[in-house]
């Protein structure tokens, strides 16, 4: 039943119709323009370099080489083993040469760094230190055995004199009243996330982490934002209209939302055993600026924001970041990669100081970590799992289903599982269409979309979280980060058009060690270049691939040259996909369409959702 393929009676499946040969007739040629066109946004003349290193090095080979050269002939031989280098390369390495340039145009033309310290000319060179440290019997272990460790935990880092990984919340030298709080929570052990981002975080040092979805990131960013404000607090109390000290940004409301509430539980938890009070301001479109007022003139130490109203705020002055020491990005590939990139910019500008930057995903393509490294000072990189991979606790089922067919067999679908069934569609109008057949069939349901009212949206959340509703139908403006208890079964009623949202999708269910259930529709509609990424996630995840995903031809079969000589599973540098390369990547491509039209705020769904 879960396999139409495999069942192969149902009628909504007609793989014959599914004709993928066709639309890849125009390979070369698209990848051809594709190419020309990365090179044009990127302003680089590779293709016209491709073919002049050859030339120029006959003409240069011609003056310097042979019995008349006026070098010596040591010299001449080094000169012939480049030569014969440059000729043996592989096209594997001429691919990544390519893919190189791309990636460092790309990080020119993106610092992400305060306009301030540019202006000044100010450049940090040393990570921030904070007065947290573990203890002696933790500090004296040796690189090897914190390595080995590591190894056990599956947990990779990269980075300077990096902190030991810490096993158990105790070791963190958390406050008592945390730890009690951790304990009523059930967490009773830290995740690798946590054991080894918490450490690196406490000791005041820049860091990308980087852990699937329903890993436990948000504990990793907003213990330390609290521990950093407790420790201000201390040395010097936070006073009428000053702070914060710490800020993390969401890419939507509803997640900050999330990540405020909990911040609010843990240092209410504090106050009640005698500790300082922290103050914490959620700073999201919706919420009346004016009900906000008297928080901000006591003096916040925490904000937890979304883009939109950050700005809105900083330019008129009702928050200052003059003290602020301590900056999250929470999917910090959405915030930096996508649509919000100008508008972290403009948030950099406002700070003054230097300040600890964490950047935080599930997904985090390499062109993201080497962009965001340009702000960091000795960033530490904590990645558990490859970035983008799927959590392996979900069981992803892949169906396909005609266009037609997709809202009768959602109540089919539906079935699968008892609730709480969260179902994605990527146009609002769908998540309504949906929304009024389910009402219509008895589903108790809720929806949430862009379009909505803030307090429809809180609605929606608050009844499926509290499990009023058995049925939450969403945008991707719930797909990222928001942490609903017990999903049973995730539905993409579409196939996103990235890889990255479907991870973030489905990664809604298989959180904090529990198994989920995720099944996606595809059809015609679907791109061929996310259905291959697809294709290459569910082999990756151990997962079953159905005929008609497998038997789509796969461009990266090219690079696979000799043999399976190059790794495939190294992905797409851009997005992180892993059935194409940054050369065939169809977000690249699509972003540079949109930046031409000048179209971000229209084109971009986040942007539209989130402010
Ligand atoms: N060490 C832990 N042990 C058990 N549960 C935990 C632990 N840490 C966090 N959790 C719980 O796991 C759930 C998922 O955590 P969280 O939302 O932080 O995941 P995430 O990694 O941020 O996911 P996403 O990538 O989707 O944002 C939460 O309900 C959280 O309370």
């Amino acid at each position: 039943m879960n396999n139409h393929e495999q069942s192969g009676n149902q009628p909504q499946i007609d793989d014959s119709v599914y004709d993928v040969d066709s639309s890849y007739v125009p390979l070369k040629k698209r990848k051809e323009a594709q190419l020309e066109n990365v090179y044009r946004k990127l302003n680089l003349n590779l293709v016209k370099k491709e073919v002049e290193p050859a030339k120029q090095r006959q003409e240069d080979d011609s003056v310097l080489m042979g019995p008349q050269a006026n070098i010596s002939l040591v010299d001449q031989t080094v000169e012939l083993k480049k030569k014969h280098i440059i000729k043996d390369k592989t096209q594997e390495e001429k691919i990544a040469e390519e893919e190189k340039a791309v990636l460092e145009a790309m990080a020119r033309k993106k610092q992400l760094a305060s306009a301030f310290d540019i202006a000044k000319g100010i450049e940090y060179t040393e990570p921030l230190t904070s007065s947290w440290k573990p203890f002696k019997r933790h500090r004296m272990q040796t690189q090897e055995e914190n390595e080995v460790m590591r190894v056990k935990l599956r947990i990779i880092v990269d980075g300077e004199n990096v902190p030991p990984p810490l096993l158990t919340f105790k070791a963190m030298r958390l406050p008592k009243p945390i730890l009690d709080y951790l304990k009523e929570k059930n967490i009773k052990t830290p995740s690798p996330i946590q054991m080894q981002g918490l450490p690196v975080a406490f000791s005041g040092r820049d860091m990308i982490g980087i852990a699937f979805t329903g890993s436990g990131k948000t504990l990793a960013f907003s213990l330390p934002v609290i521990m950093a404000s407790l420790e201000a607090e201390t040395k010097l109390k936070i006073e009428k209209g000053e702070g914060p000290i710490g800020m993390i940004l969401s890419p939507s409301r509803e997640l900050a939302t999330q990540t405020y509430n909990g911040i609010v539980e843990i240092c209410e938890k504090l106050v009640q055993n005698g500790y300082p009070e922290i103050r914490s301001l959620l700073c999201i479109g919706g919420i009346s600026l004016q009900d906000q007022m008297p928080l901000l003139d006591k003096g916040v130490h925490i904000v937890v924001a979304t883009p939109g109203r950050l700005q809105d705020m900083l330019q008129k002055r009702k928050l200052v970041l003059d003290n602020c020491r301590y900056l999250c990005m929470d999917e910090a590939d959405r915030m930096i990669g996508m649509g919000f990139e100008d508008d972290v910019r403009n948030i950099m500008s406002f700070f003054k100081h230097q300040r600890q930057t964490l950047l935080f995903s599930a997904t985090m393509p390499a062109k993201i970590q080497e962009f965001a490294q340009g702000a960091l000072v000795k960033p530490v990189i904590v990645n558990v799992g490859r970035a983008g991979a799927a959590s392996l606790d979900i069981i992803q089922k892949v169906e396909y289903v005609k266009q037609e067919m997709r809202v009768l067999y959602l109540l089919e679908c539906l079935q699968k599982t008892p609730p709480p069934v969260l179902i994605f569609a990527e146009n609002k109008s769908d998540v309504d269409n949906i929304m009024e057949y389910l009402l219509l069939k008895g589903v108790e349901s809720v929806s949430i979309h862009g379009s909505k009212t803030q307090d429809e949206r809180d609605y929606a959340i608050r009844s499926f979280r509290a499990g009023k509703k058995d049925v939450l139908v969403a945008t991707d403006v719930a797909s990222k980060g928001l942490d609903f208890p017990n999903i049973q079964h995730v539905i993409n009623f579409d196939m996103p058009k990235d890889i990255e949202d479907y991870v973030h999708r489905i990664g809604r269910t298989g959180r904090s060690g529990k198994t989920g259930l995720a099944t996606t529709f595809i059809n015609m509609n679907s791109s061929d270049q996310v259905l291959l990424d697809l294709k290459h996630l569910l082999i990756e995840g151990k997962q079953n691939v159905p005929k008609f995903l497998s038997s789509i031809n796969d461009p990266t079969d090219k690079y696979r040259i000799n043999g399976n000589q190059i790794d495939v599973s190294i992905g797409c540098a851009f997005c992180g996909g892993l059935g194409h390369r940054i050369l065939d990547c169809p977000k690249l491509e699509s972003q540079r369409r949109v930046q031409q039209a000048g179209m971000r705020a229209n084109t971009n769904q986040m942007s539209t959702n989130d402010y």
